[in-house]
């Protein structure tokens, strides 16, 4: 057995891999050759970095190799780290924007363009699922905060949507169930009329087989045994979790959630007192996470391009779209 196939101890090949986006927000993909690894599936373009190359001028110069073009902006978007059978990678995958050139399949490898929501349809190598999930999700994560009356709730979500906002959580512990449950009929209609998602967070009989857009697990939710949320939701729905540390981050990933909060990563007034992870931390469990991570606790849009530098999907919160007076 030679050294590269010895287990945990085998090299990881880093893999510069691009997200093409072109100007009318569709995304460029290749079919791998079918001599070569995982030759067949659909990918995204990209391939091994040179010893001392920055990532960036290893993406250009895998795009100029493989398809003839140049990308003017890059921006982190996930990076995997996983083991096939025979071969351990890690997909250090960016966003390709501003795109210089008519691209063409330089490897006699079919091309096309096609738009993000069939990106789930396609056949993509098996480390490619959190990529696709990161690059479906958005990077703002609004959770609801306090209010006094139905219309306040429906006033201040509707007006974060206008702002931007596609994903939104419904949280309201204070509420009972079935006042909780209209409310959420309601806020569920008001975001679909725009285009917006929404998850539930709640009771687990609030939770199980939701007909809502996906659910949010707590930590305490994700940790029970008794619950297989994967199969009482539907694939076309998200499964979310709240993580706090590598242990629940773990039993995310097991369990096949689609994405997770990191909290808190700064203090933060809707949890006074709690220990906090700090950025460092943060960045840290990001960067070993195969899946999407939006950061919690203490975020400020402002803080958006330094955390998805970080390796973050993006920012989730509740005061930066709750407290915005309008
Ligand atoms: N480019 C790319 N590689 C991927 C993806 N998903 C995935 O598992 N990989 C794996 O990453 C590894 C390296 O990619 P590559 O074969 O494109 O490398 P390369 O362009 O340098 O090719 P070469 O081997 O001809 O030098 C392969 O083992 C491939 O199976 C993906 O979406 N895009
Ligand atoms: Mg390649």
């Amino acid at each position: 057995m030679s050294s590269e196939n010895r287990g945990s101890a085998r090299k990881v090949v880093h893999v510069a891999v691009a997200v093409i986006r072109g100007e009318d927000g569709r995304i460029l993909i290749a079919r791998r050759p079918d001599d070569k690894h995982m030759g067949g599936y659909w990918e995204f373009p990209g391939g091994k970095v040179e010893e001392g190359e920055l990532i960036t001028a290893a993406l250009n110069r895998e795009l100029k190799e493989e398809l003839n073009i140049e990308a003017g902006h890059f921006q982190k978007l996930i990076s995997i780290r996983h083991d096939y059978s025979d071969k351990s990678v890690y997909l250090d995958t960016w966003w390709a924007e501003d795109i210089k050139g008519e691209p063409r399949g330089n490897e006699g490898q079919e091309i096309k363009w096609v738009e993000l929501k069939e990106l789930p349809e396609l056949d993509f190598p098996p480390a490619n699922g959190p990529i696709v999930t990161a690059a479906l999700l958005p990077t703002r994560y609004m959770i609801t905060g306090r209010f006094n009356a139905a219309a306040e709730l429906l006033e201040k979500v509707g007006y974060q949507i206008e702002q931007g906002v596609e994903l939104v959580q419904f949280r309201a512990p204070w509420l009972d169930e079935v006042t909780y449950q209209h409310l959420a009929r309601e806020l569920h209609h008001l975001c679909k009329e725009a285009g917006a998602s929404l998850l539930l967070k709640g009771g687990s009989e609030l939770l199980v087989n939701t007909w809502c857009d996906g659910i949010h697990l707590t930590s305490e939710q994700l940790l029970q045994e008794e619950t297989n949320w994967q199969s009482s939701s539907r694939p076309d729905q998200w499964l979310a979790a709240s993580c706090h540390n590598q242990e629940q981050i773990d039993r995310a990933v097991s369990m096949g959630v689609d994405f997770i909060t990191l909290s808190p990563v700064l203090p933060t007034d809707s949890h006074p007192g709690c220990e906090v992870l700090g950025e460092a931390k943060a960045a840290e469990l990001t960067e070993r996470c195969p899946l999407p991570v939006f950061w919690l606790g203490g975020m400020k849009l402002t803080n958006e391009a330094k955390l998805i530098d970080s390796g973050a999907q993006g920012i989730a919160a509740i005061g930066a779209f709750w407290s915005q007076v309008q």
